[in-house]
């Protein structure tokens, strides 16, 4: 299990992590969503114990993470731009790995260089981008670590590779527990991968939630009403996150309940009355709009 307790990390003056708490449970994969500059990759390297925050607790199975190396030997972070050494290919990274992380497995290593087909003794430099990332994965994953933490790892990967690491992801979290914390922008992969997702603003954390139930809490209703508009009341009884109106439809998104938000509506009897999910990708944008954070309607 991992658990941070009210983490802050300063850079110079600027809070890049404010006041963030959070508990990842082992076996569950963890999306972190958010703006650019939100403090994903901060909070990430914060948690793999590359940072020391200023305050607050970063603790995985029990153990503070900064001050114990061999807490972090249990982890393995995969940057958003892969790092290797120098003119090192697959063998020489595979080797400094093998020295320092004590999980490593070689039937692993072999079984995943199976799946990955990559030259092993090409310079990692002169890879593509999708191939160094592949690189990447194929070593972390060899090093059996017990917390896995990818920034933006599915960038530059093609359609199958996506899906053949995904089902690499699912496999090692079911079969031996792996906890995995992934930061993206692709909302959709986050969807299909993750048990739970925060999404960050600013250095803050603004949701933190089960995904299923953050997809059961949100709602988008679209109306049309015989009469007047009810705007104002509605919004007063619900959490109205964002609404318009497109010719005698109204499109409301509101947080809560369905059944409470389908008896709002029904009390001024409208004609047309849809209850849709939203994707994940919609919740974020209305989330962050809520915050402060919206696409400007500019047309430059
Ligand atoms: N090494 C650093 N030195 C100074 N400021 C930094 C450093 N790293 C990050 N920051 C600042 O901290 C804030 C959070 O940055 P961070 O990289 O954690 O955001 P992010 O959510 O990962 O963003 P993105 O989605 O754009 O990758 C930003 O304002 C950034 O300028």
């Amino acid at each position: 299990m991992i658990e941070l307790r009210k983490v802050t990390k300063f850079f110079q003056e600027e809070k890049a992590v404010d006041d963030i708490s959070l508990t990842v449970h082992k076996g569950t994969i963890y999306g972190l969503l958010g703006s650019n500059g939100a403090g994903k990759t901060t909070l990430l390297k914060t948690l793999a114990g590359i940072y020391r925050p200023e305050s607050g607790t970063v603790k995985v199975a029990g153990q503070a993470v900064f001050e114990h190396p061999e807490t972090k030997r249990k982890i393995v972070f995969m940057p958003d731009t892969p790092y290797f050494f120098p003119q090192s290919s697959i063998r020489h990274m595979a080797d400094f790995y093998r020295s320092i992380y004590p999980g490593w497995s070689e039937k692993r290593f072999e079984e995943l260089s199976i799946v990955f087909k990559l030259d092993q003794g090409r310079k990692l430099s002169r890879f593509s981008k999708g191939m160094q990332r592949q690189a990447a994965i194929l070593l972390g994953l060899s090093c059996m670590p017990d917390v896995l933490i990818m920034d933006e790892p599915i960038d530059g990967l093609d359609p199958v590779m996506r899906r053949q690491i995904k089902n690499l992801l699912f496999q090692e979290v079911a079969g031996r527990e792996l906890t995995v914390i992934i930061s993206s922008h692709n909302l959709r992969e986050i969807e299909d991968l993750c048990d739970h997702v925060g999404i960050m603003h600013g250095g803050k954390m603004l949701i933190e939630k089960d995904l299923d139930d953050l997809k059961a809490d949100t709602h988008k209703v679209q109306v049309a009403f015989r009469k007047e508009s009810h705007e104002i009341p509605l919004a007063a009884k619900l959490q109205v996150l964002h609404r318009e109106q497109r010719g005698s439809v109204h499109l409301f998104i509101v947080k809560g309940d369905r059944e409470r938000i389908a008896a709002a509506f029904q009390v001024y009897e409208p004609y047309v009355f849809d209850l849709l999910p939203l994707t994940l990708e919609e919740i974020f944008i209305y989330e962050m709009g809520d915050a402060g954070y919206d696409a400007q309607p500019i047309l430059l």
